[in-house]
Order: C-alpha cells, then structure tokens, then sequence
C-alpha cells in the first residue's frame, strides 16, 4: 500500500499581520528556514521546507501579494506572475479574530489570476477566538469561493497544524523529493555562500587564478527590521596583480561578481541580500599554514 510520494510549491497569502510568518516558522519548524542547493526552477524566494514521510512542502514567498495597498488599482506585474505561475496551493490566510474586510477579498480576487492552482482557505490564530467566531469565520470564508478546503489552525499554540500540512501534501503533484531532506545549519549556509561568491568571483577568469581566490564570511545578519539579509565577505587573493584582475576597471569586475553572487545567494537565503566583498591579498596564502588557518582551512 505504498501512496505515492507528492512534492511541490505552496505558497500563504494575506493581509499583513494575519500569521503567515508565524505559520510558515511553526511548519517549518525552524526559524531560518533554508535549502542547501539551488533551485532548479525560476528564482524565488523559498520561505522554508516542510519535509514529511508522505511528500515535501516547498513554502515560496509571494513579492507584492501580501501588499495590497500598493499594489490597489494594478495589475500584479509580470514578476509577480512568473513567480507564482507554477505555484501547486495557494493559501489564503484570514485570521479568526477579525471580520473579513476589503483587504482580503482583495488578495481572494488576485487568485483568480493562476487558475491553475489549488486553493486553500486557512483561518489562522484560532486560539484568541471563541468556538463560535471560528465557525462564523469559516462560513464567511467558505462563501468567497470553492476551495479545495478550508482549515482552521493556530501556529502559535500548534493546533491543527499536522493537519493542515498533510491537506496540502495531499494536493500536490506526485513527485520525487525536489530538494535534499537534511536540514541546513548556520555553519552549512556560510560554506554555501562562500562557495557562491567564490564561483562568481572566478566566473570568465578561472585560467588566470583558478586556485588563488580564498573567501571568508566575516559576519552574516538576517535583519528583522528589514527584508533583507546582510553578508560580509572578503575575498583573498593571493598577488598584488590578481587583485587587479578581480576588481577590474575602476572596480567594474567586482561589481559584476557582487551582483553575481547576490542573485545566486538570494534564492538560498529567501531575502535580498546585501553583500560587502573586500579584496585583500594575503601573500601565499596557499604556502601558508598560518595564513591557511585564518581562512578557515
Ligand atoms: N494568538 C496568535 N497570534 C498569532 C498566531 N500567528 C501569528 N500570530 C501573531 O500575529 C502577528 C503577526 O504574525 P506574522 O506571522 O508576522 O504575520 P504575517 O502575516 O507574516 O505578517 P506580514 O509579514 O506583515 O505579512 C504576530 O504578532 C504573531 O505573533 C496564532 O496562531 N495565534
């Protein structure tokens, strides 16, 4: 009786302040939530994975859709539609202890436009309403449209939640896992984004420095206060002349790499990325086993 494994891409919209987060966090069950190789598909921002025994929950981010207010009167731009194209579930979040207003049937609206995937309907923050608001609550949701089901949960005290995760699996796509299962750990993410910018710093010069190039992560901040996510980075070479190389003319090949490695690192990170890169050299760096040490070999 072995059910087939399901995998895919799910995405929680809704009106600021409704527990998305919270949701996306409780699910995940970590606070940074992040993946270890690259996504195969178009870039997005991968909120965290939901690994169970039955399938995978991709939890991808929706640029603009949680933001009503700008994007009033517009159309949601074509980043916007690339992005959630081949979303699999799109989940609705409207909390329990607030009527439904303007806002959310705005984002309800924004559904129309992927007829292509499933929607959920998810009354979150059970816990601060009473039995019968929850239920007033699922019947106004229920009226917006036809879901493939409504859930009611609180990310805050858990209820519901396994429930919920395995509804969504449920209306995934049969599929082999899309990413690796092992969590990924600070340390991990840093080799990783070592490694991208070390990539992007040797992309088209490889023959002349291909072993030459070391980088250090002297310092990563995920900032709360803002979206976006703060690396500092330096780039040892080994000569005075391949520090040249690396930062080109009037600094025009560092500023490729940074932007290089930043669009390769963002997806990793879900965030945009803000990247110090500073190109120090460190004489025979290779040859020196002090040297060595201090960048972390
Ligand atoms: N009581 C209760 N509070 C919750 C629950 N989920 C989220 N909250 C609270 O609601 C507030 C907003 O939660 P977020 O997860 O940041 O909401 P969001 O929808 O991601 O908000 P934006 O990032 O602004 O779009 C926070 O203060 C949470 O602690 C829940 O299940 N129960």
């Amino acid at each position: 009786m072995s059910e087939q494994f399901r995998a895919g891409f799910v995405t929680f919209v809704g009106r600021p302040n409704v527990g998305k987060s919270t949701l996306t966090n409780a699910l995940v069950g970590e606070k940074v939530a992040i993946t270890s190789s690259k996504p195969q598909t178009t870039r997005r921002a991968i909120r965290g994975i939901v690994h169970r025994p039955d399938g995978q929950l991709i939890l991808v981010d929706t640029p603009g859709m949680h933001r009503p207010r700008t994007l009033l009167g517009e159309r949601l731009n074509d980043v916007v539609q690339s992005t959630l194209a081949d979303v699999d579930v799109m989940c609705l979040c409207v909390p329990a202890n607030e009527k439904l207003g303007p806002g959310d049937r705005f984002i309800n609206e924004q559904l129309d436009q992927f007829p292509k995937a499933k929607k959920v309907a998810i009354v979150t923050k059970v816990d601060v309403a009473s039995k019968s608001a929850v239920a007033e609550q699922l019947l106004a949701v229920s009226r917006l449209r036809e879901w493939a089901t409504i859930i009611p949960v609180s990310a805050l005290t858990g209820v519901q939640l396994d429930i919920l995760a395995a509804e969504l699996v449920a209306l995934l796509p049969e599929s082999e896992p899309l990413y690796p299962r092992e969590t990924v750990t600070e340390e991990d993410l840093e080799a990783r984004i070592a490694e991208l910018i070390r990539e992007a710093a040797l992309e088209g010069v490889s023959d002349e420095l291909p072993h030459s190039i070391a980088i250090t992560i002297d310092d990563m901040v995920d900032r709360d206060d803002k979206e976006l996510f703060e690396i500092y980075a330096n780039l040892f070479v080994e000569r005075d002349s391949q520090k040249g190389i690396i930062i080109g003319h009037k600094g025009s090949r560092l500023a490729e790499v940074g932007a290089r490695a930043r669009a390769a690192i963002e997806p990793l990170v879900g965030k945009q990325v803000f990247l110090s890169l500073r190109v120090k050299v460190a004489k025979d760096w290779q040859r020196d086993a002090k040297q060595l040490g201090r960048l972390g070999f």
